[in-house]
C-alpha cells in the first residue's frame, strides 16, 4: 500500500447487526493523493457505508482507516478540517437561506474570509439566483449545487462525494464535472466518489473500485476494466459484474 496515500482502508468492515451479513466486508484499498477514484456497485453494495466510515459518521466494526496520514479511530479531529463531503442523503436545514447555511458551515470549518469564500462559491456553482432563498424551497438540482458548495467551503484537500451529480440535468451535470476537474487540478485535491453515472466515472476517475455485496470484486482504470472484460464502455462492465455470480478476479483467485 502507498504509505503517503490520501486514504488507506485496511480490512474495513461494517456489520449493522450481529446476525446480519456485513454491509462492508473486509475491504482494503488506497487512494493516492491527487487521484480521483470511484466506488461503483449496485444498490446496497456498500458504497455509502464505506464513505460514511471514511468520514467518521459510522464506526467500523473492524479494520482501520488512515486519512491524510492520520488514524481515524484515534485522531480524526485533526483531519476532519482538511476534508469535506456532499451527499444527497444529508439535507441542509430547510429554513435557513442558502447563504445562511454556507455561513454556518464556513464558521464550523473556521474559514477566515467567510463573505469572500461564499461569494466565490456562489460564482463557482452559479448560486446567485437563489442564494437568499430558504434551502427547503429549492429544486433537487439546486440543492445538489448547494451541497457541493458546502462541500467546498473549506477548500478541502480530500473530497468525498456520494452521487455528486444526482438530480442534475445533463447540461448542469456536465458543467459540475468540469468544475470538479478544475478544482482537483488547481487545489491538487483527492476525490473519492460514489456514482451510478458511468460516463461521469469514465471522465473523472483514474481508478474504479467495483463493489458487490460489501466486497471489492475488481479494480483498475476505466480503460483497463473495459479491455479486461472485452467491452466497449464501463456501463457494460458494470452490468457484467452486477449480473454475474463471480467477477474475474474472484474466479482467477480460485
Ligand atoms: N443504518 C443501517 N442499518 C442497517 N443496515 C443498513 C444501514 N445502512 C445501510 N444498511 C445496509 O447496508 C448495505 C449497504 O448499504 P449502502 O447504503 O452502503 O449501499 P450503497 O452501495 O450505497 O447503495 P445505493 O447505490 O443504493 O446507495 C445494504 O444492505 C443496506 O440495506
Amino acid at each position: 500500500m502507498l504509505s503517503d496515500a490520501a486514504i488507506i482502508a485496511d480490512r474495513l468492515t461494517k456489520r449493522f447487526s450481529p446476525g446480519a451479513a456485513p454491509a462492508v466486508d473486509g475491504i482494503s484499498f488506497a487512494v493516492p493523493r491527487g487521484a480521483t477514484v470511484a466506488l461503483l456497485g449496485g444498490n446496497g453494495a456498500g458504497k455509502t457505508t464505506t464513505i460514511s466510515m471514511l468520514l467518521g459518521l459510522l464506526l467500523p466494526s473492524g479494520g482501520s482507516i488512515t486519512v491524510l496520514g492520520h488514524d481515524m479511530a484515534r485522531d480524526r479531529y485533526s483531519v476532519l478540517p482538511r476534508m469535506n463531503f456532499s451527499s444527497p442523503y444529508v439535507d441542509l436545514p430547510h429554513r435557513l437561506t442558502v447563504k445562511e447555511n454556507l455561513a454556518v458551515y464556513a464558521r464550523l470549518y473556521g474559514v477566515r474570509d467567510r463573505r469572500g469564500r461564499i461569494a466565490e462559491l456562489a460564482e463557482m456553482l452559479d448560486l446567485t439566483g437563489f442564494i437568499d432563498r430558504p434551502s427547503g424551497k429549492l429544486s433537487a438540482g439546486q440543492k445538489t449545487r448547494v451541497a457541493l458548495a458546502k462541500a467546498l467551503v473549506n477548500a478541502p484537500e480530500l473530497l468525498l462525494l456520494d452521487e455528486p451529480t444526482a438530480s442534475l440535468d445533463p447540461d448542469t451535470g456536465d458543467w459540475v464535472r468540469g468544475m470538479l476537474e478544475r478544482y482537483r487540478a488547481e487545489r491538487g485535491a483527492t476525490i473519492l466518489l460514489a456514482s451510478h453515472n458511468m460516463g461521469e466515472v469514465e471522465r473523472l476517475c483514474d481508478t474504479v473500485l467495483m463493489m458487490k455485496e460489501g466486497r471489492i470484486v475488481d479494480h483498475g482504470s476505466p480503460d483497463e476494466l473495459i479491455a479486461r472484460y472485452g467491452r466497449s464502455d464501463l456501463e457494460e462492465v458494470f452490468l457484467d459484474i452486477a449480473r454475474s455470480g463471480r467477477a474475474p478476479l474472484e474466479a482467477a483467485a480460485q
